[in-house]
């Protein structure tokens, strides 16, 4: 009987314990941070910002001119967030403070489960460390050796797309076209495989990756809960891993495939030390693994699991872009008008047979500012979430208002506190952008823009910025640049019947959809005559 009462007293507090940690011993914001009230304590806000709203970052952007650039919104049970546009904080966030800010660990976690312990996964030092083995494979120099894979890549494009539509024209979701040329991009100058999407059809891997996203938008609040518990008790997260149910069979098979594709590469690598240049940027990996010191290496489990992270990283954020830049081209002819007569005076240089190099793309002012301002427009992803390692003073560029009348510079956070720094916030905020800071104008960027933010390509923090902004970026823009190029020069892109219903779909990860029917995948339907 008191052995009974001790582990019931045990238990009772060890649960009293656990309810604490999860419900009350998470950092809370002062009081005067204004933001909008919380619609429900059990899933905050988080439901109207991943679901209920019209266009990815529609309704923060609302926030924002309401309540001022830095805001407090709620997460599940309650839990206060920071959201931030301002341009001082998030270049503090981001750039200043090193990894003082890491990915939340849920974040991280979630990416192991999909990819295994690859570079948009690790934190702290093991990201320091893969991401130097990294840096060779994405230098300009070796970005430009990749050219040969892009001019292929193009041609095969085009042709597909006048397979489909013949030469009168035809209607057709340029996104899927995209997205199959992004993958076998990737496929070619990272591990040296033809997925051949474009020619052959899709493939397993092009499957999911075009359907990856569509059931992560639910507006239930059991899914929220879900989640939240697969955030708080990690060990759900492990079962979750191994039950081949829905979008988790597909994380599997990817996540098994692409480890496949990896080990191939690996081993031929290790098989031809000492042969010379490697042509893709795995084996390039793998070579600049071989130093002799053991702590600054990655380890075997590290380099498998590279292709999943390449694949999920590049392959839709390139092709909903590229599928973005023909949206507002097809509504916007003038313009495209002006980008065609652009490259046409450059292949009056270079002659129409030659392949054009990545000086020739980069002295097309009206490709790049084109490019420049569809990215501005349709960050990929909307929001990063960081979470303070220390107690830490943000400070603001843009001062805020409190609830109780002051203004104030500077906000006080603890360590624990999660902040979404917001890449669409920042992409339309007025005080950087102007007054037509919601406006697709590619003009804008004929006049200096300042970057507050030291982000790669330009301004906008469509590539994300600091020690976790995107690597990739020059590759990137690469395939941006040269897919549009090819577009233009054999294509003319009109609306479609169905382009107005297109939306930027909400969620953490967005891509082109038809409004009300995102679960049919992205879209992006244009109407495409050939030249
Ligand atoms: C238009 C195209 C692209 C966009 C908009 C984009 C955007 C981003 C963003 C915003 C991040 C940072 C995420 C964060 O801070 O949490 C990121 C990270 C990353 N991207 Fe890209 N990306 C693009 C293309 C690519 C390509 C083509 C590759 C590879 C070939 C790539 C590889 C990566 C990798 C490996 C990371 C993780 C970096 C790290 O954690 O250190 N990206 N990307």
């Amino acid at each position: 009987m008191a052995l009974d009462v001790g582990i019931v007293g045990a238990t009772v507090l060890a649960l009293g314990i656990a309810i604490y940690k999860l419900f009350f011993d998470i950092p809370s914001l002062p009081s005067y941070i204004p933001g909008p009230p919380s619609p429900s304590w059990v899933a905050g806000h988080v439901i109207d910002v991943l679901g209920n709203q019209e266009r990815m970052g529609g309704l923060e952007s609302r926030w924002f001119r309401h309540y001022g650039a830095t805001i407090k919104t709620k997460g599940t049970f309650g839990r206060d967030i920071l959201m931030t546009s301002d341009a001082r904080a998030l270049n503090y966030i981001l750039n200043a403070t090193g990894y003082r800010y890491e990915k939340t660990p849920e974040l991280a976690m979630s990416l192991i489960t999909l990819g295994g312990p690859g570079l948009p996964a690790v934190t702290g030092m093991v990201h320091q460390r893969q991401r130097k083995v990294f840096s060779p494979a994405f230098s300009e120099s070796r970005i430009r050796m990749f050219a040969p894979v892009f001019q292929r890549i193009s041609k095969n494009l085009s042709q597909a797309i006048k397979n489909t539509i013949g030469k009168d024209g035809g209607a057709v979701n340029m996104h899927l076209w995209f997205g199959r040329a992004s993958l076998d991009t990737i496929g070619e100058a990272g591990f040296s495989h033809s997925f051949n999407t474009l020619l052959e059809g899709d493939c397993e891997i092009s499957e999911i990756l075009h359907h990856f996203l569509d059931d992560t938008g639910s507006n239930s609040k059991v899914f929220r809960v879900a989640i939240w518990a697969l955030e708080n008790f990690p060990i759900l997260q492990e079962i979750l891993a191994r039950s081949p149910v829905g979008v988790n069979a597909q994380f599997m098979k990817f996540k098994a495939r692409s480890r496949d594709l990896s080990a191939d590469i690996v081993r031929d690598v290790k098989q031809s030390v000492g042969e010379g240049e490697m042509d893709n940027m795995l084996s390039i990996l793998v070579r600049a693994n071989q130093g002799e010191d053991e702590k600054k290496k990655l380890s075997e489990e590290e380099l498998l699991a590279q292709a999943a992270h390449l694949m999920a990283a590049g392959q839709e954020s390139s092709a909903s872009t590229l599928a973005w830049i023909f949206y507002y081209l097809s509504k916007n002819p003038d313009i495209q008008e002006a980008v065609r007569k652009e490259i046409a005076d450059v292949r009056a240089h270079t002659g129409l047979d030659t392949h054009l190099s990545t000086q020739d793309y980069d002295s097309m002012t009206m490709l790049n500012i084109v490019i420049k301002e569809t990215l501005r427009m349709h960050p990929i992803l909307g929001t990063f979430p960081r979470v303070a390692q220390f107690d830490d003073i943000i400070p603001l560029g843009e001062p805020m208002l409190t609830t109780d009348g002051r203004t104030i510079d500077r906000i006080p956070i603890k360590k624990g506190q999660v902040i979404e720094c917001t890449a669409h916030g920042y992409n339309r905020n007025p005080a950087v952008w102007g007054p037509d800071a919601e406006e697709w104008n590619p003009r804008r960027w004929e006049k200096k823009i300042e970057n507050f933010v030291n982000a790669p390509f330009g301004c906008s923090l469509t590539f994300g910025a600091g020690a976790r902004g995107c690597i990739g970026w020059r590759f990137g823009v690469m395939e941006l640049q040269s897919y549009t190029t090819e577009m233009l020069e054999n294509f003319r892109f009109q609306p479609s019947k169905e382009t107005d219903a297109v939306i930027a779909w909400p969620g953490v990860f967005s891509s082109p959809r038809l409004a009300g029917r995102g679960g049919e995948g992205a879209q992006m339907p244009l109407f495409v005559t050939p030249l």
